[in-house]
Parts: structure tokens; sequence; C-alpha cells
């Protein structure tokens, strides 16, 4: 029913309007033209494999046929990628892309029950592992000879790690840890795979030795015999049940009944236990937390991502969907027109730049931080691990919400699975939780600033709070500039974190226990932090674009974009800015009537701009979003794949209705 090749009139229209060259700017967002090149053979690799279409939409299956085609497909997917490997394709893109919002979340619509055995089990035994560990596992694990999942939460405990319950007790006369779950509470419960997928996990324990306590630490532990997939004994096993998203993930609860592993499977990288049972401690207990900074690096890209999606998919659909009038007897517009929808979706644009800049800079601020690390150096941990709480706070919930207006704005057919937009939310929604509940790495992130605060002095070895250096009572008077902007976001922060700050203190004084105090002020600790990184997302912005050399007529949009950012978080904080510096009223108003102009400015490459996204219909997997723009020819085509259309009459007709209707007559 859909007309190949012929693309919707009016996107037709809008891609003729575009100023800038699309190509440009895809290019500018893969990094270089030989990266595009590259990413679009590897899609091409996975997405027109036929073994990883699927005949029956995934709404359709029951739970169990959701699993079962999930690990026919990461199964296949795996063995693709090793196939990369083999051929000198492989690296750390494939793995983003395939395990993230990019394209993984095209062939495994509802998550992927290998995931964790990548993005969490072989990075455990990469940081936390000695060099024979690493020797003795890491093959076995890339090849996947083992499948891994990373086992930290218990039912009872997931954002206190130092409350987990589960223990590992040394035994030197046999130089085995025994591992146990002493109470329900205790049992592992969300690791994804961990259900029916993995044979393996790293389980993190409190550790016992010589009738002492150490504090978690991290095991392998084999948990399924690896020729007949059954649970070892003393291994209680299995999966979790249906959540909101996420249910090809196959997450699931652990518990063990005084299991015995090697003394050589307590990861030992960082502390150790010694055959006679003695403990040799960590140069920082904190660096068992390695593995979780990782994945909060990875989740801020990931949010990029899946917002950049959700985005595409509502702007194409508000270019082709015409309803009401603008004006009496004129046509009905594309729906695009309205400027309240063009509020709704060029702010997303925005945001995928300021999130995609941020989650670079974060990349490489990581990458650096590793390679101190491993050389023994420890000073800019703190500050990374700061940053990065924040920056996957903001970016997964500003996400979600994205994603959601997305799907508000289009409407009914937003709701429609078929829309992709309901599943996008699935997985998005999931990252304010997972890797850290978002309020609680805020809290981090504020610990982090009061203690900076508190030495302000010495700002010199920071990177990312440099500001709080700046003299509070120093105003810079209003103007329309994000430069402005930036000076009013970091006042801003600089202002909560000060208040809070007093705030603790005088409850201190009142006779308060710090921690109480800490308690009491903790919405104002969170919302200083969540300021804090709304200014260092937008200086980041405005500093990579600075640095940018493209072409004019693509800077110019850029810088749109850049200014659409700043003004857009300005105006969403309003109330913090007449607080904390001296804007007034009519200063609001200016801003305001910047808004207005930039959306005007951005209406005419709003199509343009997520096109470069170069995001392929499969990817975006959308009735509305696909790039000819057929969206009443997808949403029919989708309707007829419902199994309840697959007959004229339902049986229920017999059974119940028809009984009914004759009883009411
Ligand atoms: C192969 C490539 C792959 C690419 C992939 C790309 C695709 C992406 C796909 C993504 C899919 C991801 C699926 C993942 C699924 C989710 C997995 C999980 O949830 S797993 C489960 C995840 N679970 C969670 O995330 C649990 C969340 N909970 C926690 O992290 C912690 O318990 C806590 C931080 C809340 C408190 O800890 P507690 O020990 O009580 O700490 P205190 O508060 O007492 O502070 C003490 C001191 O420690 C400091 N410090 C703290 N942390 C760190 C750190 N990481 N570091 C350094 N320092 C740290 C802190 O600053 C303080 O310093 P100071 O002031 O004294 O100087
Ligand atoms: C889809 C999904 C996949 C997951 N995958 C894994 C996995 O593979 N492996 C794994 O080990 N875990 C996994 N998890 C678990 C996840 O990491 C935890 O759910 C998460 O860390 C939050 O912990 P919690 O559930 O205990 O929430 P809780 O801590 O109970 O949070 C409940 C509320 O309490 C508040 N709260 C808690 N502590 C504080 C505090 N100190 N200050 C202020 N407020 C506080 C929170 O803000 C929140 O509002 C997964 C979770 C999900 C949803």
């Amino acid at each position: 029913m859909i007309k190949k090749n012929s693309i919707n009139p009016d996107l037709v229209e809008e891609r003729k309007k575009c100023t800038f060259n699309t190509l440009e700017l895809t290019h500018l967002l893969d990094g270089g033209a030989k990266k595009t090149e590259e990413r679009k053979s590897r899609e091409t690799f996975f997405l027109e494999d036929p073994q990883l279409q699927s005949k029956v939409p995934l709404e359709y299956l029951s739970h169990k046929e959701k699993y079962e085609e999930a690990v026919r497909k990461a199964c296949i997917i795996f063995g693709k990628v090793q196939e990369l490997q083999n051929q000198g394709r492989g690296g750390m893109d494939n793995f983003r892309e395939i395990l993230g919002g990019q394209l993984g979340s095209a062939i495994l619509k509802d998550g992927n029950p290998l995931t964790l055995h990548y993005v969490m089990f072989i990075p455990t035994l990469m940081g936390q592992g000695t060099m024979e560990q690493q020797a003795e596992w890491i093959q076995k694990a890339w090849n996947c000879d083992i499948i891994g999942t990373y086992a930290q939460t218990e039912l009872g405990h997931g954002t206190f790690i130092r409350g987990l319950e589960t223990t590992a007790t040394y035994d030197p006369s046999k130089e085995e840890f025994v591992l146990h779950s002493p109470t329900l509470t205790s049992y592992k419960w969300w690791p994804g795979g961990l259900g029916h997928s993995a044979n393996y996990a790293v389980v993190l324990a409190q550790l016992y030795t010589k009738g002492k306590c150490y504090g978690i630490h991290p095991f392998i532990v084999q948990l399924r015999d690896e020729e007949t997939h059954q649970p070892l004994p003393g291994i209680k096993i299995g999966e979790i049940g249906c959540k909101l998203g996420m249910n090809s993930t196959n997450n699931g609860y652990l518990g063990f009944d005084q299991v015995r592993i090697p003394r050589t499977n307590m990861l030992m990288k960082n502390s150790q236990v010694l055959s006679d049972g003695s403990y040799v401690k960590s140069p920082s207990s904190k660096l068992t937390y390695g593995t979780m900074i990782f994945v909060r690096v990875v989740i801020v890209q990931d949010a990029a991502h899946y917002l950049r999606k959700a985005v595409t998919i509502a702007t194409r659909y508000s270019a082709v969907r015409h309803q009401s009038q603008i004006k009496p007897d004129a046509p009905e517009p594309q729906i695009i027109d309205f400027v309240t929808q063009q509020y709704k979706l060029f702010p997303q644009i925005a945001t995928y730049f300021a999130f995609q800049y941020s989650a670079t800079w974060l990349w490489d601020v990581y990458n650096n931080v590793t390679s101190e690390l491993e050389a023994g150096q420890l000073e800019s941990l703190p500050e990374l691990h700061a940053v990065a709480c924040c920056l996957k706070a903001v970016s997964s919930a500003d996400a979600a919400q994205g994603v959601e207006i997305c799907r508000l704005a289009c409407g009914g057919h937003g709701y429609m699975t078929s829309s992709n937009l309901p599943s996008t939310y699935g997985l998005v929604t999931a990252m304010c939780t997972y890797e850290g509940e978002n309020t609680v790495l805020l809290l981090q992130t504020a610990r982090f600033l009061v203690k900076v605060w508190q030495n302000r002095n010495n700002l010199e070895k920071f990177t990312t709070v440099k500001y709080l250096g700046n003299d509070l009572n120093r105003d810079r008077p209003f103007q329309r500039s994000v430069e402005w902007i930036i000076y009013a976001l970091q006042q801003t922060a600089a202002r909560k974190i000060e208040l809070a700050n007093r705030h603790i203190n005088e409850r201190v004084q009142k006779g308060k226990a710090y921690e109480d105090a800490w308690n009491e002020s903790s919405i104002e600790l969170v919302a200083a932090a969540e300021a804090h990184c709304r200014s260092f997302i937008v200086e980041t912005f405005y500093n990579t674009i600075n640095e940018l050399k493209v072409s004019k007529e693509l800077k110019v949009v850029l810088v749109q974009l850049l200014n659409l950012y700043g003004v857009y978080t300005a105006l969403r904080l309003t109330g913090d800015l007449l607080r904390f510096t001296s804007i007034t009223g009519k200063d609001i108003e200016t801003l305001q009537a910047w808004l207005e102009e930039l959306l005007a400015l951005i209406r005419p490459n709003a199509v343009g701009l997520v096109d470069s996204f170069d995001i392929r219909d499969e990817v975006l997997g959308s009735t509305l979003g696909a790039y000819d723009g057929n969206v009443y020819e997808r949403l029919f085509e989708e309707a007829s794949k419902s199994p309840l259309n697959a007959e004229p009459v339902n049986k229920s007709f017999k059974l119940y209705l028809k009984p009914f209707l004759k009883a009411n007559l």
C-alpha cells in the first residue's frame, strides 16, 4: 500500500527550504565523511540481514516469545560483531551503536538480553581484574564462551550499595569464598540477562575474612552449567517479570545457598585476599565503583541518541500532518506552523546537540582519567564522578521528558506503538533509575560542589567548577546573548550552592547532626547540582560551537540552535534568574521575544536538521517518522498486522457477545 519512491509533497517542499548542506552536518556529527561511510556500511550489514527481520511486530508476541526472539537476534548480532572484528572492522563504534539507541534499538526494540555482558561484565573484568585474571577471563568473555552479567542490586538495596547483604566469606582451609544470601532482601534483583541468558556473573558481595567485614567486593561466579545451562547447586535463579519497558532484557533474580568459588575468583586488581586470609587494602575503596562511572558516561550519549530519534519522528510527522486553521477560510496548515508545536520540537533538536557535545567532552575526560588511574593517580576521580553523575541525571531526565513531548506532539498517532514513541519512552525513562537513581546522583554531585565551595580559594586543579571562584557580588547587566546566559546560569548555580551550604551550617549551628542538616537541605542541594549541570551543558555547547570549523551556512544554523538552547534553558529558570541576577521583567520579555525569533529562524531548517541526523527508517521504526512521510499508508499497513484483523469475526462474539446481546433483548 505504501507508495514506493513517492515522497510526501510537504516534505519535498520542506527539503527545498533548507539553507545548509545536510550532508556537511551528517559528516560533522559522525566525526567525518569516512566515519559516515563506515556507519552506513555497518547499518547495511546489520539491518539488511534477512535473519534479523521479524515476521510479526514485537507487541503481538507473548512475554516468553519476546525473550526467545530477542535471544535469537542477539546471538546473530554478536556473531556478526565477531565477523566484523575478524575482518579488522571491529571497535568501540560497533559496540556503542549495537548496544545503544542508535542501531541496537532498531533490531531489538525492547532491550537486549546480552547488553550487560558487553556493557558491564567485560568492563568490570578489565577494570577490576589483575593481569592474570584478565588473561584467564577476558578472552573467554570476548569469544562468548561464557556470557556474564553484573549482579549488584538486591531486592532490599539498589542505591545504598554499602548496605548490600550478600556475603562472601573466605575459608582459608580450602582457599575458597562461600557466597550466601542470608535473607530474602539479599537476593540479587534486576541484573540484565540474569534470568535465563547469562551463565556467569560478577557478583558484588560483602567480603568477610578472618571474622571481619571489609565491605563490598566483586567476585566472578559461575551460575549455570556451561553445557546444559542448568543452574548450579545452591544457585536460585529466575526472571523478575514484566516491566514498563525493556521487556526483552531478561532482568533476573539470584540467591546463593553456601556456594563455593575459588579464592582467585575475587577480582583483585584493587584489593586482595591472600591465601592465608589476610586482606590487602585498595588505594581507594571507590575503585570498586569504576564500572558504574563507565556506564554513566555512555548513558549520556545514549540519551542524546534516543532524543534525536524521537524528534526526527515528531518533526517529520509535524511537517506532513495538517490540522485546524490559523486564519478563517485558509487551508489547514502543517501543524509545524503552530508556534506552540515549534516550541515542543525545536528545543528538543537543540537539546540533542547540547547533550551530544557534553557526551563527547565527558567521554574524552573519562578516557584521560582512566589512564591516570592506571598510573596510580587518583586526583581527578572526584570531579569525574561528580560531573558524570549530574550529566547522567540531567540528560536522562530531559531526554525522557523530551521523548514524551515528542509523543504528545504527534497527537493520537503518537500513542500508537507503531509510532515507536511509547517504546522509546520506555527505554529512556529506565535510564533515570538504572545506574544510579537520578536524585541520588545529583546529591553525589552536590556533595562534591559543597566541598569545593568550602575550599573555593583552591580551584586550579578543577575544570568544571572554576566559576565558583567568581565574585558573587559582581553583577553583569543583562544582555541578549548566550555569554550573558552562561554568566546567569553560573551565578544561579553558585548562589544555590552557597545557600544550600549556608542552610546546612545554620542547621548544624542549631544543634543538628551534619547528616540530618544535609538531609533537611537536600531539596536545595539537588537544585544546586542541577543548576551547576545546566550551566556546564550550555557552556560546553558554546565552547564547542565556537571552535567548529564549518561552512558559514551551517555555522549560522548551529549558532541559532545554541542560542535557542540557551534562551530555552534561561526561560525555564525564570524564577531563579529573577532571584539571583539583576534581570528584570522587561528583560524576560526580551528573552521571550528572542526565543520566538529563533523558532521562526529555525522553522525552514527543521526537516533539514533532522534529515542530517541520517537515521535510517529501520532505526526510526516508526509509522510517523519515515523519510518519505507516507504516514497514513504506514499506519494502515501496521494496523493490518494486528492478529485481530486476521479473521472478520472473532470467536468472542459467539462465546460472549452474542449470548449477552440475546440476554438483553
Ligand atoms: C563495550 C562498550 C559499550 C558501549 C555501550 C553503549 C551503549 C549504552 C547502553 C547502556 C545500557 C546500559 C544498561 C545498564 C543497565 C543498568 C545497570 C545497573 O543499574 S548496575 C547497578 C547500578 N547501581 C548504582 O548505580 C547504585 C547507585 N549507588 C551508588 O553509586 C553509591 O552507593 C552512592 C554513590 C549513592 C553512595 O555510595 P557510598 O559508598 O555510600 O558513598 P558516599 O555517599 O558515602 O560517598 C563516599 C565517597 O565516595 C565517593 N564516590 C561515590 N561513588 C563514587 C564513584 N563511582 N567513583 C568515585 N567516587 C565515588 C563520593 O564522592 C564520596 O567522596 P568523598 O566526599 O567522601 O570524598
Ligand atoms: C531497567 C533496569 C535495569 C537494571 N539493571 C541492573 C543491572 O543490570 N544490575 C544491577 O545490579 N542493577 C540493575 N538495576 C537496578 C538499578 O541500578 C537500581 O534500581 C537503581 O540503582 C536504584 O536503586 P533502587 O531501585 O534501590 O531505588 P531506591 O534507592 O529504593 O529509590 C527509591 C527512592 O528513594 C530515594 N532515595 C534512595 N536513597 C536516597 C538518598 N540517599 N537520598 C535521597 N533519596 C534517596 C530515590 O531518590 C527514589 O526516589 C536496574 C534497574 C532498572 C530499572
